[in-house]
């Protein structure tokens, strides 16, 4: 029997005409997409536009209302399923990883391919297996390590190293760059193109659209669940791109141009935080002041998020002191610190700030339940939690099927802003926007940073905690750089080079103008 040639042009996977319902709601409505192996096909769209839910229909988490799967040409759409998917050579990189953070590089990679009837694995060869498959993508991660003792980036080179392994060459990654720092990003990106090189399909759903014009091959444009385009590299620029993808008024964002007072609403004096008998941060002091945004630049694990439980009152301190509004609040718990006043956008929501299993509203209002506004008599207001939340999903765009829908089924984007809209319709006086815009559409990230600005103008003091260094030029009126837990540099607004920014979150001493301050302690 002759074998018959593969046309490396024919699309590996077709996906025709998928309409996917949850319920009355109609997800996705009538989507095709042609991807080839040796390409590199982007998936853009706002916020809830149903690229997550394409592909979880690809990878066989969720089964299509109607439509087809063809895998070269054959029709597997009956009974399809994640264990399918995986055997049809199909892998996933889910937006928030599923590793095990107990077991090493080497258990989270090969544990998903053993059998139950693996009675003597050889883990010799599984060993040796890897290290071939990290040394053709440059990777060099020990084997032993334990992934929960891992840098972000590095868990998902584990995740991408379990997908290669299982033996996928159609490769999902769903917003990989979203936890990266840009160092790692352009780490990813180069190991996506190598991969193209070697024959995958890669598919990397991306609101960064200057990656997905620059390194796609393909791309495709969802908006509202319906595909609106699909464009060969160079088609389309990276703003007809943006354009494609809104319906809305893109908000323009720019600095606080509040009158700069000099009453710092939150004062930080010499602020130490140790872990297990190691120094965390170390001895910092800052002001923020009403009507400003103070970027903290660094690279991630440098303090920030020690810097926040201070503030928030969730660490205990081994020295210095928290101001409030000229009140020293450094015995007060969370909640008293937060209902004096301070808001707080966390880095990841899913730990932090949302109740996956409850409803829209109800993460609205998450932390006030006690209130008089919403309750009597420990008795919750329904029907004013109702309005309430109706009125923040308008406000601030939530795209869901009603305030009574569980979060959990919330595009990653929608769920970000029902955080944002309920820490800002507090009218906090001092706001911790932690990576405020992780997940954000650029519609969105732009909406988010104007009503940060706005905020700062209205009289709150921001702290702006990003590693998006465009985003923290663009808002901050200060910028300070910390490194090993020690803020090192302010540059004030007009004098952000980028240069000086990386050599001082690289912790390295910069010759400097005095427009930059190196901060010795
Ligand atoms: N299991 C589910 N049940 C109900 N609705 C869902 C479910 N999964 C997704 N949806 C809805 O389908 C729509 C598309 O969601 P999806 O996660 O695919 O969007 P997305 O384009 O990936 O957005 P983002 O960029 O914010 O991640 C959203 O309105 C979402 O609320």
């Amino acid at each position: 029997m002759s074998i018959p040639a593969i046309d490396p042009k024919a699309p590996a996977v077709s996906l025709e005409g998928i309409t996917k319902r949850f319920g009355e709601f109609k997800a996705l409505d009538d989507v095709s997409l042609d991807l080839r192996l040796g390409e590199i096909h982007a998936l853009v769209g706002e916020n809830g536009a149903g690229k997550t839910t394409l592909m979880k229909v690809l990878f066989g988490a969720y089964q299509p209302t109607s439509g087809r799967i063809l895998l070269d040409g054959q029709d597997v759409t009956p009974h399809w399923n994640t264990r399918k998917a995986i055997s049809h050579h199909i892998g996933m990189v889910h937006q928030h990883f599923s590793l095990v953070m107990e077991h090493s590089v080497l258990d989270n990679v090969v544990m998903p391919t053993l059998g139950w009837l693996d009675l003597a694995p050889d883990w010799k060869k599984f060993r040796s297996k890897l290290s071939e498959l990290q040394q053709s993508l440059g990777f060099d991660l020990s084997p032993d390590r334990l992934v929960g003792d891992l840098a972000v980036g590095e868990r998902q080179q584990v995740e991408i190293l379990k997908m290669l392994y299982q033996g996928a060459k159609i490769l999902i990654l769903d917003e990989p760059t979203a936890v990266l720092i840009p160092q790692q990003t352009e780490r990813l990106l180069k190991t996506l193109v190598q991969l193209r090189e070697l024959g995958y399909a890669v598919i990397l759903i991306t609101h960064k659209l200057e990656h997905a014009t620059e390194y796609a091959d393909t791309i495709t444009v969802l908006r509202s669940g319906q595909c609106v385009a699909t464009l060969s590299k160079g088609q389309a620029s990276t703003s007809e791109v943006a354009a494609m993808m809104v319906k809305q008024e893109v908000a323009t964002v720019r600095q606080s141009r509040a009158a700069q007072s000099d009453a710092p609403v939150l004062e930080l004096g010499g602020v130490s935080m140790e872990t297990s008998g190691v120094s965390v941060l170390d001895r910092v002091s800052l002001k923020v002041c009403r009507g400003e945004v103070v970027g903290i630049a660094g690279v991630v694990g440098n303090g920030q998020t020690e810097l926040v439980d201070a503030i928030l009152g969730l660490r205990p301190l081994t020295s210095g002191t928290v101001i409030l509004d000229g009140e020293d609040i450094g015995s007060s718990d969370v909640l008293n610190r937060r209902a004096g006043g301070i808001a707080h956008i966390p880095e990841d929501r899913h730990a932090h700030a949302i109740v996956g299993e409850m409803d829209l509203a109800s993460n609205f209002i998450l932390g006030r339940e006690g209130t008089p506004k919403f309750s009597r008599h420990g008795v919750l207001n329904r029907k004013r939690i109702g309005e309430f939340a109706r009125h923040s999903m308008a406000e601030f765009d939530v795209r869901a099927q009603s305030a009574g829908a569980r979060i959990r089924f919330l595009s990653g984007g929608n769920q970000q802003k029902v955080v944002i809209g309920r820490e800002l319709s507090t009218q906090p006086k001092f706001i911790i926007a932690h990576e405020p815009a992780r997940g954000l559409d650029f519609a969105a990230t732009a909406y988010v940073r104007s009503r940060l600005v706005q905020a700062a103008e209205e009289g709150a003091g921001v702290l702006l905690i990003s590693s998006d260094l465009d985003e923290l030029v663009e808002l901050s009126n200060r910028i300070l750089v910390i490194c090993g837990g020690r803020l090192v540099g302010a540059l004030d607004s007009g004098h952000y080079d980028p240069e000086t920014l990386g050599l001082l979150m690289a912790g390295v001493s910069v010759e400097a103008d005095a427009s930059v301050k190196t901060i010795e302690n």
